[in-house]
């Protein structure tokens, strides 16, 4: 998952869970969870975020869903453009496409599975490498509601995230813990459009990469509403 953030202009972020990407059409309709990138919760933390709902039955992702949220925080408004992507290894050579030109990257692992935390470590290698070189990364230990089942302790994964600069923290998309702090963590940390004179994730209104714009809540008319599209089956539709 990726964020961006931006006074005034638009800004991309860069939303990378510990899978992502799929711009391709595709046809299946129901598969299973089969790697440690898949099932981590990416797309329940985004429908939390967005419409502060959780679906237990929730499909894989299949293809590319891209939201946007706009939230305000003290004085400003932010504004999330995010890439929701398939976690399933087929779809990894797309990620590229996904994080170059974000300026946030939310890596998510599970909690309760220790392979998705060795996966995360693995993007954040590659985010390092080919990511955008000022992109703000966020670690995200999700379904923290499952504490009986936990096999990845929070404090070695909060000395990971320190060591690499990272945000780090637990979220629970089932019990809305989190979600929404992780978000602004993430605004907080992108500069300011117009301070920074052009950050490294800015993009056009019209890029559908995620993005995050900032500005000043009275000015909240001259925003775009928030949408909700799917590159699955190319449906569009306008969630506020
Ligand atoms: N208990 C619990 N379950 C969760 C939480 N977040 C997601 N889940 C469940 O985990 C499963 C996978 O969630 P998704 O949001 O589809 O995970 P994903 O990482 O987007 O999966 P892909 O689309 O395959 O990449 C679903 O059954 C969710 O209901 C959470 O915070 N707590």
């Amino acid at each position: 998952m990726f964020l961006c953030d931006v006074r005034w202009s638009t800004l991309c972020i860069h939303l990378h869970y510990v899978s992502f990407y799929c711009l391709q059409t595709c046809n299946w309709t129901s598969i299973k969870y089969e790697s440690p990138e898949t099932g981590v919760g990416k797309s329940s933390i985004v429908w939390r975020f967005v419409e502060d709902s959780f679906d237990p039955n929730i499909n894989p992702t299949i293809g590319a869903s891209f939201m946007t949220k706009t939230v305000q925080y003290q004085n400003e408004l932010h504004k999330f453009l995010i890439w929701d992507t398939a976690g399933q290894e087929r779809f990894r050579a797309l990620a590229p496409m996904y994080y170059r030109g974000s300026a946030a990257a939310i890596i998510v692992y599970d909690i309760t599975k220790e392979e998705s935390f060795q996966t995360l470590k693995n993007w954040v290698k590659e985010l390092r490498q080919h990511g955008p070189p000022n992109i703000v990364v966020a670690i995200a230990g999700n379904k923290c509601d499952l504490t009986d089942a936990r096999e990845v302790p929070e404090k070695d994964a909060k000395d990971y995230a320190d060591s690499i600069h990272a945000i780090f923290v637990e979220t629970s998309a089932k019990n809305a813990i989190n979600i929404h702090e992780v978000f602004i963590e993430i605004s907080k940390r992108i500069p300011a459009a117009d301070a920074a004179g052009g950050s490294p994730g800015r993009v056009s209104k019209s890029d559908v990469r995620p993005q995050s714009l900032r500005g000043h809540a009275a000015d909240a008319t001259r925003y775009e509403p928030d949408v909700t599209f799917h590159l699955k089956n190319a449906t569009y539709q306008q969630s506020t």
